[in-house]
């Protein structure tokens, strides 16, 4: 499968003196969900920043669908959507002018996109608030509206930064079942949530960032592995309490 995101080495952070992220290396590849988790302050923001082409690395570099952000930043930025943990709606645009502009800047055929509109409409119960202005949403409302938006663009890449917070149970059911069917049409999904039995039940691979650093990755077996926990024996939260209660080499 095709490496959509490939990050290679990365340190990086707030300031030159401090970094925050150390030699961060991992891909994601098409067809592929990847929990990312740690806590907090682990550096999962960070990381994510760094991919979004917010923060320029310190060393290392981060490739989208096999480019730096310098080599052609619209291909890179029009490649993934980004669904941040605390929704970013523009108060005076209703949910549809929403959907219209991610239309327009993803590029949506007019076809596809009153289908996918419909579509999600329905399957996020939103369909009463089509009209509705964002600033008279509810919270997991606007959370709705961003998942939304990132659905409807159907990139290769999405990046997820905890999803389910604020989102009630049909919501959550939806946004996986979503994920599921996109990730099986070929996108891949890099996605940051402390719900970690959600994450080892969705995600094909997991990585651990502690204090800046992996200190695991792969499936839930090499995961226990580098836990030290048995073969075949521990969950993915178990695994991860050991990795984190020790101390970076
Ligand atoms: N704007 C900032 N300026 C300076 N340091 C920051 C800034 N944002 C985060 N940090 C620091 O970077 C480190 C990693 O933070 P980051 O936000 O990446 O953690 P996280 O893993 O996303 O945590 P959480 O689970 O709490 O969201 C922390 O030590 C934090 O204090």
């Amino acid at each position: 499968m095709e490496t959509v995101l490939q990050v290679t080495g990365l340190s990086g952070g707030y300031s030159p003196r401090k970094p925050v992220l150390h030699n961060v290396t991992f891909e994601v590849k098409a067809g592929e969900m990847i929990g990312l988790i740690g806590l907090n302050g682990a550096g999962k923001s960070t990381t994510i920043k760094h991919i979004l082409g917010l923060m320029k690395p310190q060393e290392g570099q981060v490739k989208v669908m096999g480019a730096e952000l310098e080599e052609n930043a619209e291909r890179y930025r029009s490649a993934f959507v980004y669904v941040p943990e605390t929704p970013i709606l523009f108060d005076e645009l209703t949910v549809e002018e929403h959907l219209r502009l991610t239309g327009i800047a993803y590029d949506v055929k007019r076809e596809d996109f009153e289908a996918r509109k419909e579509r999600l409409l329905e399957q996020f119960q939103m369909k009463p608030k089509l009209k509705a202005f964002a600033s008279h949403l509810s919270k997991g409302m606007k959370q709705k509206v961003m998942i939304m938006n990132a659905l409807l663009a159907e990139p290769p890449l999405y990046i997820i930064d905890e999803p389910f917070l604020g989102l009630d149970p049909l919501g959550i059911k939806s946004l996986l079942e979503r994920l599921v069917e996109v990730k099986r049409r070929g996108s891949a999904i890099l996605m940051s949530s402390h719900i970690l039995a959600t994450v080892e039940a969705y995600c094909d691979r997991y990585i651990v960032l502690h204090q800046g650093r992996i200190v695991a990755q792969g499936t839930l077996e090499e995961i226990r592995q580098a836990a030290g926990l048995d073969k075949g024996a521990g969950s993915l939260e178990e695994s991860f309490y050991k990795l984190v209660s020790e101390e970076p080499q």
